[in-house]
């Protein structure tokens, strides 16, 4: 079998989706994409298909290999998802060559159904106890929500305490009948991050996410010494080499590979298997379209320490296109209870509507997150 075409589709609402065909008539899916950089790593897929026009697309170890070591450059946002879309396509197309599911050629399932948690609140968290009380009557029990608006790196005590007084309401709401993650979304110091999870400890969320930037991963011990939180992180870290370096300084009790931004089912059953040996969790992080929930799922289901998937049906940034529309088999991807099955079709499992994807293609908006400032007018993190 040989490659023979790569075709990309940027589609609503901050998509791309990756068609690679064969000369066996063969097609396998991907989702290459960081949100809001949609056409860079666009250009990425395509400067990639050198290595791939004419290759067996079964050697997916091979060809992982030589897309990461092949250019000398290597990492990163940009090219960690363009390889992680690669390599969810080549999975797609051996499992149906095959004809089984992607986590059969993994070893076959550790669990019969999968936990998920939905967003509540948007951008700025507001509503959130409303968000809840619908998502509740939808059978979910778990939720994550971001933990703040904008923050300075040093805040004001009445900034503290509103965002505290959020996650007071939920439990005087809910108390615990539910549970949920605060996604401090790296918009949090770290001066500011022990005070915040000080002031957080008596509502014992489920974790705190990002509770600095990735960048400042050097302070999870740290805060992790002044909390039993448990700490949540992962959605920047963009390879096994970026993880390896935060399993061995420990403070993160949760990694939350983005299976389309971390060098995909390849690199990500392997960044699994390491956080198990460290009896570190995983959660994967999911906040895009369907071919990346599915890539997550087919890990979740060969990962004994994968606790939590987070799904995008419904979350704030789905503004003209939701998780399921370019999806023909979406009774496969039935949440009941907040559980999900493991999907039956051969490969990634996903029948990808694909007229709906090629009509949508044709005026894709291009998404960009919004620029935040501080009232001194200095950038802040979104
Ligand atoms: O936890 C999450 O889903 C993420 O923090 C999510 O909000 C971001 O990754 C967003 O998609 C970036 O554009
Ligand atoms: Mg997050």
């Amino acid at each position: 079998m040989k490659i023979t075409k790569l075709t990309t589709y940027r589609i609503p609402p901050r998509w791309m989706l990756l068609k690679i065909e064969t000369d066996e008539g063969i097609v396998g899916w991907g989702e290459p994409v960081i949100e809001g950089k949609a056409r860079t790593v666009e250009t990425a897929v395509h400067e990639f298909s050198q290595y791939l026009v004419g290759q067996d697309p079964r050697r997916i170890n091979d060809l992982w290999q030589v897309m990461y070591r092949g250019g000398f450059y290597r990492g990163g946002a940009i090219l960690m998802s363009a390889i992680a879309g690669i390599d969810q396509a080549l999975w797609d197309i051996k499992g149906k060559a095959l004809g089984v599911p992607v986590y059969e050629l993994l070893g076959g399932l550790v669990r019969d159904r999968m936990k998920t948690y939905s967003w509540v609140g948007g951008d700025r968290p507001a509503d959130v106890i409303d968000g809840i009380r619908k998502l509740r009557e939808a059978g979910f029990d778990t939720f994550k929500m971001n933990g703040t608006e904008e923050f300075g790196i040093i805040e004001s005590s009445a900034a503290v305490d509103a965002a505290v007084q959020r996650i007071a309401e939920i439990r005087d709401a809910f108390g615990n009948q539910i549970e949920f993650g605060i996604d401090f979304h790296g918009r949090v110091s770290a001066p500011m991050a022990k005070a915040l999870l000080r002031e957080l400890e008596p509502y014992r969320p489920l974790f705190v996410e990002e509770p600095v930037l990735a960048e400042q991963a050097e302070y999870y011990p740290r805060l992790a010494e002044s909390t039993s939180i448990p700490l949540a992180a992962g959605e920047r870290m963009f390879s096994r080499f970026e993880f390896k370096n935060v399993f061995q300084a420990g403070g993160i009790n949760i990694v939350q590979p983005d299976l389309s931004h971390a060098g995909g089912i390849t690199e990500c059953v392997k960044i699994a298997g390491m956080a198990e040996a460290y009896d570190v969790a995983l959660a994967p992080h999911c906040p895009l379209g369907p071919i990346a929930l599915a890539s997550c799922l087919h890990v979740d289901f060969v990962s004994y320490n994968a606790v939590l998937q987070e799904q995008s049906i419904g979350i704030h940034y789905n503004k003209g296109g939701e998780v399921l529309d370019y999806v023909l088999n979406k009774e496969d991807f039935k949440i009941e209870n907040g559980y999900i099955k493991p999907l039956p079709k051969p490969g990634l499992g996903v029948e990808v509507d694909e007229q709906r994807v090629i009509e949508a293609s044709r005026n894709a908006p291009d998404w960009t997150n919004p620029l935040w400032r501080h009232p001194d007018g200095s950038v802040a993190e979104w």
